[in-house]
C-alpha cells in the first residue's frame, strides 16, 4: 500500500540514496573476481600451448602426471569457486537492511499508483499526452513518460476491465513507440491490447485494423490471424460487407464506465474538485470573518473564525495550529499510519477500502502534550464538549488519494454506528488542515456545491447534525485527489453526548439551522434565502 500515503514514499524516496555507494562497492569486488577469472584464462592458455609442444611426451612424465591429476582438482576447485563466488547476495542484503523495514514495492503498488493516475486524469480532465510529456496544468516538470510507462500504465487498467483508459494510453505507447531507438516496449504487445480495448469500447472496425496490423508484423502470432477471423466475422453478424470491413471507420466510441457513485453526484464532485463551480456575489457579500472572544481565555487570544457558508453553516478557524505542533502530530502519527479498512459485507472480513485511498491513524489525548493542547483548544473553537469527542484522526493521502462524498454521522437506518462508543451521533467535524497541497485535494460538499482547498494551520467546521438531531444531508462530502503535493489533515469527530448544556437544542422541533451565534460571533444581519449558485444563463 505505498501509493496511499505520501510518507511511506518518503521513506522510499530515502531508501534509494544508499544504491549508488553499495553498487560500485559491488561493482569494483566484481571487478576484482573477474580479474581474477582473467588472469586463470592466461594461465590455461600458456599450460595449453606447452601441453601442446610437449605433446604425448608430457603424459609418460610422472612428475608430469601428478601435476596433471592435481591440477584437476585443485585448479578446477579454483575455477569453480571463482564463478561462482559472486558476492551479490551480501550486497542485497545491506540495501534490503537500508529500506527502513519498508517492503519493496509490488506490482500491485504500482497498479495502485497507476489507478490514482487515472483518476486524477478523469477529475481534472488531463490530457494523456501532456500528463506523459510531464505537464500538468501546463506547467512543465522534470519527469516524462516512455512507451513502457504508458504500456505499464494501460495493463493496470486493463487488469481492472477499464478499457475505458486502456485506449488512450496504449495508444500513447505507440505514439512514443514511433520515436524511441531503442524502443521501451513491444508494439506487438501493445496492438494486442489496444485491439481487445477497442473491441470492448464498440470499435470494432479499429479492432480488425489494429489486429491485422499485428498480424503483418508477425504472421507466426500465436492470436493474431484467428483474432482477424473473429473480428470479421463479428463485424459480418452487425451486417457489414467483407468490401466494407477496413473502409469507413467510424469516429472513436470510448464511453466512460460507471462508478460506485451515482452520475450525477460524481459529475458534481469532480466539477467542484477543480473549482469550477462559482457561488454567487450575492452568496459571497453574505460572508464574514470575527474575532472569537467569547470564552475568558479568548478575551486575551482570540480565534479568527471566518464563516465560509450558510445553509448549512460551516466556517474556517484560521491559524488554529501551529507550523510545530502540525510537525509533532505528524512525527508520532507516521509510524501509527494504516490503510483504512472496511469490513467486507460478504465475506465479513476486513478489506482495504477503494472508496478512501489515505492512511490513517490515532492520536490518544495522553500520547503527547500538543495533542492534549489540541483537544483543548478544540473546546474554544467549538465551543462544545470534547469528552465525549473521538480521538484525534490523522490522515495522509498519497498519489491521487481521495475520499468519495460521504456522511460523517451516522443515517437514521444506521442504527448500530457509535453503539459501543455510547456518546450518540456525530455532531459535528472539525478539519485541521496540516499541509497545504498545490494542487487538488480540496474538501467538497456535493449536496451544496461548495469548494474549500486546504490552507494550512486552519481549520474547518460544520454541524453534522440539524438543531433537531436530525443528520444533515446537505452536509454530503468529500475530499477530492491530490494532483500535486502532500495533504495531511487531522478530523476531530465530536459527539451529541455532553452538548445538552453547551448547544441546546432548537425550541421546537422544526428548528434546524445552526447559529454563528453558537461559535461565539455576531448574528448575521441576513442570511441570503436564495440559491448561493449563480443562475445559469
Ligand atoms: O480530507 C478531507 O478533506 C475530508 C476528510 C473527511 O471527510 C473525513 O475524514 O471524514
Ligand atoms: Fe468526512
Amino acid at each position: 500500500d505505498l501509493f496511499t500515503s505520501i510518507a511511506d514514499m518518503q521513506l522510499l524516496m530515502d531508501s534509494e540514496k544508499y544504491i549508488p555507494t553499495v553498487l560500485d562497492k559491488y561493482i569494483k569486488q566484481e571487478q576484482q573476481r573477474l580479474q581474477e577469472l582473467k588472469d586463470l584464462v592466461s594461465e590455461y592458455t600458456v599450460r595449453n600451448e606447452k601441453q601442446m609442444i610437449n605433446g604425448i611426451k608430457d603424459l609418460t612424465n610422472p612428475i608430469n602426471a601428478f601435476l596433471m591429476i592435481k591440477r584437476k582438482i585443485f585448479d578446477w576447485r579454483d575455477i569453480e569457486h571463482h564463478m561462482k563466488a559472486n558476492g551479490a547476495q551480501g550486497f542485497l542484503q545491506r540495501l534490503t537492511d537500508a529500506n527502513y523495514g519498508i517492503r519493496q514495492p509490488t506490482e500491485e503498488d504500482l497498479t495502485g499508483a497507476a489507478i490514482g493516475l487515472l483518476r486524477l486524469q478523469d477529475t481534472y480532465r488531463l490530457d494523456t499526452k501532456e500528463l506523459s510529456d510531464g505537464k500538468i496544468f501546463g506547467v512543465q516538470s522534470n519527469y516524462t513518460f516512455n512507451a513502457f510507462d504508458c504500456f505499464e500504465i494501460a495493463r493496470a487498467a486493463y487488469n481492472q476491465e477499464d478499457y475505458y483508459h486502456v485506449i488512450p494510453w496504449m495508444e500513447e505507447a505507440l505514439e512514443r513507440l514511433e520515436k524511441e531507438d531503442p524502443p521501451t516496449a513491444n508494439k506487438n504487445d501493445v496492438l494486442e491490447y489496444l485491439a481487445f480495448a477497442m473491441y470492448k469500447q464498440g470499435n470494432l472496425k479499429r479492432a480488425l485494423k489494429l489486429t491485422e496490423e499485428l498480424f503483418k508484423n508477425d504472421p507466426t502470432h500465436p492470436r493474431a490471424k484467428g483474432n482477424v477471423k473473429w473480428y470479421e466475422d463479428l463485424l459480418e453478424q452487425e451486417g457489414v460487407r467483407r468490401s466494407e470491413m477496413r473502409k469507413n471507420i467510424p469516429r472513436l466510441s470510448n464511453d466512460r464506465p460507471a462508478s460506485a457513485l451515482e452520475n450525477t453526484e460524481r459529475t458534481m464532485y469532480e466539477a467542484l474538485c477543480r473549482n469550477e463551480v462559482p457561488v454567487s456575489n450575492k452568496a459571497l457579500s453574505a460572508l464574514y470573518c470575527y474575532y472569537k472572544r467569547d470564552r475568558p481565555f479568548l478575551i486575551l487570544a482570540p480565534i479568527k473564525v471566518e464563516i465560509v457558508r450558510y445553509k448549512p453553516l460551516a466556517v474556517l478557524f484560521r491559524d488554529v495550529i501551529t507550523d510545530s505542533e502540525i510537525e509533532t502530530i505528524q512525527e508520532l502519527a507516521t509510524p501509527k499510519l494504516a490503510r483504512a479498512t472496511v469490513q467486507d459485507s460478504e465475506t465479513g472480513k476486513l478489506v482495504t477500502a477503494t472508496y478512501r485511498i489515505s492512511k490513517s491513524a490515532w492520536l490518544k489525548h495522553h500520547d503527547h502534550p500538543v495533542v492534549a493542547r489540541v483537544n483543548h483548544r478544540l473546546d474554544l473553537m467549538t465551543n462544545l464538549e470534547m469528552e465525549t469527542a473521538e480521538e484525534l484522526q490523522i490522515a495522509n493521502y498519497g498519489i491521487g488519494g481521495h475520499y468519495d462524498p460521504h456522511f460523517d454521522h451516522a443515517r437514521k437506518e444506521e442504527t448500530k454506528a457509535f453503539e459501543d462508543l455510547g456518546t450518540g451521533n456525530r455532531i459535528a467535524t472539525v478539519l485541521f488542515y496540516m499541509s497545504q497541497p498545490q494542487i487538488g485535494g480540496g474538501t467538497v460538499f456535493t449536496e451544496v456545491k461548495s469548494a474549500i482547498f486546504p490552507t494550512k494551520n486552519d481549520a474547518l467546521f460544520w454541524y453534522n447534525l440539524l438543531r433537531n438531531g436530525e443528520g444533515d444531508a446537505r452536509t454530503r462530502h468529500a475530499a477530492c485527489p491530490v494532483l500535486v503535493g502532500i495533504k495531511w489533515v487531522s478530523n476531530k469527530w465530536i459527539h451529541e453526548v455532553g452538548q445538552e448544556f453547551r448547544r441546546p437544542c432548537g425550541l421546537t422541533m422544526h428548528e434546524q439551522e445552526r447559529y454563528v451565534g453558537d461559535l461565539g460571533g455576531p448574528e448575521p444581519r441576513y442570511v441570503p434565502n436564495f440559491s448561493a449558485h449563480p443562475k445559469k444563463k
